[in-house]
């Protein structure tokens, strides 16, 4: 009886155990215990005649298996435990890192302090020092959801006048020294000779010792609201570039000046005081980011300035006689704020990289030099001290955790070693097990047989097994060739095993679309490895989500989701296209199976360009066009355009050509609400078409939604061409500025050429609206370039680069950042309504366009066409609008709401429906019916 009840808890145990064990589930248990149950009783045993001599062998080895499976057992509760233990360690680990983070993320809590300073009448200077790329801009500047230091000196400023017994006057000033020079950046630049000429500021010094700058703008500013307008204004002119260290780089210092005057307040020190809150350009070692050109010059006069601002601080600090103010701009504009009487307070940025220790070091010993001649008050110094203590602390703890981490983890190791090997132990036992009860049942079932038969039983094992102890697919898999399958299971062919794949899908949302369902793959080797493993009923694996245990990185596109059922059919066939096309592409990169996120990021910026949905005017389904027929078809056109010749130039507005009509009658119900017009420029000059005949590479045109229901398209790259159009979604048209761009020869940036805001009706001649700067800041005029020397052109507009307004930092709020860091890619805003490039941005009616060539992302050189290849194609574009209406992206849809929808269903059912009784013909039967085939 005592032996039955332990072969019982035996298989209880066992049971529950590795119950994870998919093949020895509860079905199994049962069975056993049934086995046990039909066993012969210890009476019926002792009036039989058979006596089992292997019985009290067997007592022995349940004994020695109930050892066994306590010893598991406690390794699977000691296991449990430590895997708790590391949860817990991973959650304290993380939450000291977030309090170290939040410690010094009060970088603002070190400038607040320097603030009642400015109120108490110092002049004060912020600066933020440091390598090039080390986040300067970002310190001062920081982002919409995380304000920088100027945005949160103004406000606290504002808020302390707010609280003060005085009134105060403000006033806001900004300004750049680019190359030495001083410009105020709340001044336009001159952009035609007819422009006003703007003002050389100068600095004087008065009586006193007080640094004025002579025609610098000063304008009065009553809240923080109105600062922050100006401060977006003036950072829009600043002069940025790319480099190799950072795709925006500052090429200049930036310098905003608040000053504050308070009339009948003895308590200040003085009646006017300022504050400076300086962005330094980065200090760049020139060997090391390989400037050159233009670039070099910029980098070149940084480090000179920087220099003799160190210098400055260094006479400072030693208390010498003399103070060099006078080397450098940087210093004399500074002269009254940098020394006695003043407050200085330097963020010094270092990169953490290892190949910056250099400058690192540099950086540091600079800062160390500022500091010695900082004026803190005692409060913030021991505030400074209290919180160096407790970042200290911080850091201590957190090593302490993350060695108490890596025991835990060793000890899981082993435990799992442990584990293992006793599950090995347990499942020979098992077999052995199997095979008693199996040998149990045999007998008995014989036993009775001979009973009813009355002959003589033989004690022989029999070959006949009940189905459950027959081996699973799971117990082959498991075990594979280590498992010793009984003598009656081996005439059977074992499974191979098989590898255990947990399988992910990654769908990458842009735009609102899916764009590429991708299926990546982990073996469940990796798994292991890299994720924390629990041990579920079924033996299913569940992996814990620990990032700082996962080696499995998520990548994440932050867009919003998109329910499939409200997206049309027009939608469902875009995503379907996509996919395929996307699979195409893929395939022809990466010929694994697999698309890697890499890959998903170059293919959404490919789709960018090569234009899925359009092929120049014309909606062409996304057929495969073979390498080889599109460079025949690149040279042709590129040939066609630098053959023609123009001899006027100028731009006008044109009804599109087509069935005026059923367009009529489209907008007669609705479907459109005006009939389409284009705005189109139809003559330029000649000199545009070498560079581009070079230079492009595909052939597209996007589209711009706008949030006043405005669909906008641009045209770019091999057609040439740049037009824009007024779909006929909205029914104003509101006056549209063009702007028209060369490229530079290092491809490292865009110069604008020349800004124009037409009205609509308006014909403008583009000879005289046509600028161009050259190398000296001399403007020319585009007939002064073709009577100069035009082929210039491409160098000088490297030299004006930095005159130009567009840089990459529009690019940012566009794109997700890695596909900024990771490429170079470079963007050209194009801005409607004369609006700047920010407010276009935030109205979110814009265009990043690049093309690809040659594995390289270089900028889209748009350029306008010549009358002749225009015309040519204008007929073609009224029936293109038709069919590119039944393109729109879901994010469209979702911001124009289901009206919106309905109505352009019904106007995608007009054009099929015209499309279908010949009134109007697409002009690409061909592509079009295999495109419906697809
Ligand atoms: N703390 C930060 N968090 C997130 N991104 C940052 C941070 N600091 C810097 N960056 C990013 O690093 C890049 C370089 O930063 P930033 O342009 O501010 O450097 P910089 O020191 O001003 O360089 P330069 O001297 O060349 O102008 C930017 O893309 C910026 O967004």
């Amino acid at each position: 009886m005592e032996s039955r009840k332990s072969v019982q808890n035996l298989a209880q145990s066992i049971h529950s155990l590795l119950g994870l064990k998919t093949h020895l589930t509860s079905g199994w248990a049962d069975s056993v215990c049934n086995i046990i149950k039909k066993l012969p009783s210890e009476d019926s045993r002792d009036g039989s005649q058979i006596k089992c001599q292997n019985y009290n062998s067997e007592n022995s080895n349940e004994n020695k298996d109930v050892d066994n499976g306590a010893a598991v057992s406690k390794l699977y509760d000691d296991l449990a435990a430590l895997t708790a233990n590391l949860s817990e360690l991973n959650l304290k680990k993380r939450q000291a890192l977030n309090d170290f983070l939040d410690l010094k993320d009060e970088v603002f809590s070190e400038v607040a302090p320097v603030i009642k300073s400015v109120m108490d009448g110092f002049n004060v200077c912020i600066f933020a020092y440091g390598q090039t790329g080390t986040g300067k801009t970002f310190t001062m500047e920081g982002k919409p959801d995380c304000p920088g230091i100027v945005p949160h000196a103004i406000k606290e400023l504002f808020n302390e006048a707010g609280e003060s017994n005085h009134s105060f006057l403000f006033t806001y000033s900004m300004l750049e020294i680019y190359m030495g020079n001083l410009r105020d950046l709340l001044v336009p630049r001159m952009k035609k000779p007819t422009d006003r000429i703007t003002k050389c500021l100068s600095i004087i010094t008065d009586p006193k010792g007080g640094i004025e700058i002579d025609n610098l703008v000063a304008i009065r500013v009553n809240d923080v609201n109105q600062a922050m307008e100006l401060y977006r204004l003036g950072s829009q002119f600043r002069s940025t570039a790319s480099t190799n260290s950072n795709i925006n780089s500052s090429r200049s210092h930036c310098l905003i000046r608040i000053s504050l005057t308070s009339f009948n307040a003895p308590s200040r020190r003085k009646e006017t005081n300022k504050m400076w809150m300086i962005d330094l350009g980065g200090s760049e070692r020139l060997l090391k980011t390989k400037a050159w050109g233009r670039r070099l010059e910029e980098g070149k006069a940084i480090n000179l300035s920087l220099s003799a601002l160190g210098d400055v601080i260094s006479a400072l600090q030693k208390g010498k006689p003399h103070v060099p103010y006078r080397n450098s701009k940087l210093t004399q504009v500074l002269r009254d704020s940098l020394g006695e009487d003043s407050k200085t307070l330097m963020l010094v940025h270092i990169s953490p990289k290892e190949e910056d220790l250099c400058e690192s070091i540099c950086s540091l010993g600079f800062a160390t030099r500022v500091r010695s001649i900082h004026l803190g008050n005692e409060e913030s110094e021991e505030v400074q001290a209290k919180k160096e203590v407790a970042m200290v602390k911080l850091l201590q703890k957190m090593k302490e955790l993350e060695s108490e981490c890596h025991d835990v983890r060793r000890d899981i190791k082993k435990l799992h070693e442990k584990l293992d090997h006793c599950t090995r132990d347990v499942s020979s036992h098992d077999n052995h097990l199997e095979a008693f009860y199996l040998s149990k049942e045999v007998l008995h079932s014989k036993i009775e047989k001979e009973k009813h038969s009355g002959a003589d039983v033989k004690a022989t094992p029999s070959l006949e097994l009940p189905s459950f102890m027959k081996p699973t697919i799971c117990s082959t898999r498991r075990y594979g060739k280590d498992h010793q399958a009984p003598e009656y299971s081996k005439k059977r062919i074992p499974l191979p095993s098989r590898r255990r794949r947990c399988t992910k899908n990654l769908t990458v949302f842009r735009n609102g679309i899916s764009e590429y369902g991708s299926e990546c793959t982990t073996s469940r080797t990796s798994c292991l490895v890299s994720l924390n493993m629990k041990h579920s009923t079924d033996y299913g694996i569940e992996c814990s989500q620990d990032s700082s245990e996962c080696d499995i990185k998520a990548v994440v596109f932050p867009e919003q989701e998109i329910s499939p059922k409200s997206l049309g059919y027009q939608e469902a066939h875009l995503i379907y296209s996509i996919n395929e096309y996307a699979n195409r592409k893929a395939s022809k990169i990466n010929s694994s199976k697999c698309l890697t996120v890499d890959n998903c990021l170059h293919l959404q910026k490919h789709e960018l360009n090569t234009g899925i949905a359009t092929h120049r005017t014309k909606w062409v389904p996304p057929i495969p066009v073979s390498e080889k027929m599109y460079k025949h078809n690149v040279k042709s056109v590129s040939n066609k355009l630098q053959s023609e010749k123009v001899h006027a130039h100028k731009m006008t507005y044109k009804n599109v050509p087509g069935d005026q009509d059923s367009v009529n009658n489209l907008a007669a119900i609705g479907a459109i609400s005006q009939p389409p017009v284009e705005v189109v420029v139809v003559e330029t000059p000649t000199f545009f078409d070498a560079p581009v005949a070079e230079e492009s590479g595909y052939n597209s045109i996007s589209h711009f939604h706008t949030t006043d229901n405005r669909v906008m398209e641009e045209a770019w790259g091999l057609s040439n061409s740049f037009m824009i159009r007024n779909s006929g979604c909205c029914a104003a048209s509101p006056p549209v500025q063009y702007n028209c761009f060369n490229q530079d020869n290092d491809y490292s940036g865009v110069t604008e050429m020349s800004s124009k805001q037409i009205d609509m009706g308006e014909v403008h001649n583009l000879p005289e609206d046509l600028m161009c700067q050259d190398s000296k800041g001399n403007l020319l005029s585009s007939s002064d370039m073709e009577t100069n020397n035009i082929l210039n052109l491409k160098e000088q507009s490297h030299e004006s680069e930095s005159q130009g307004l567009l840089t990459e930092r529009s690019f940012k709020s566009l794109v997700d950042p890695t596909v900024m860091i990771n490429q170079k890619v470079q963007t050209v805003v194009f801005t409607p309504n004369g609006k700047n490039s920010d407010e276009y941005c935030e109205a979110g009616c814009f265009s990043a366009y690049y093309q690809h060539t040659e594995g390289v992302m270089r900028p889209c050189l748009n350029t306008m066409r010549s009358e002749k290849s225009l015309l040519a194609e204008l007929n073609d574009a009224y029936q293109e609008d038709l069919t590119t209406s039944l393109i729109r992206s879901p994010e469209r849809i979702h911001q124009t709401g289901m009206s919106d929808l309905l109505g352009h269903k019904i106007q995608s059912l007009i054009a099929s429906a015209l499309l279908g009784l010949g009134v109007q013909s697409l002009g690409l039967e061909h592509d079009f019916f295999y495109g419906l085939m697809l």
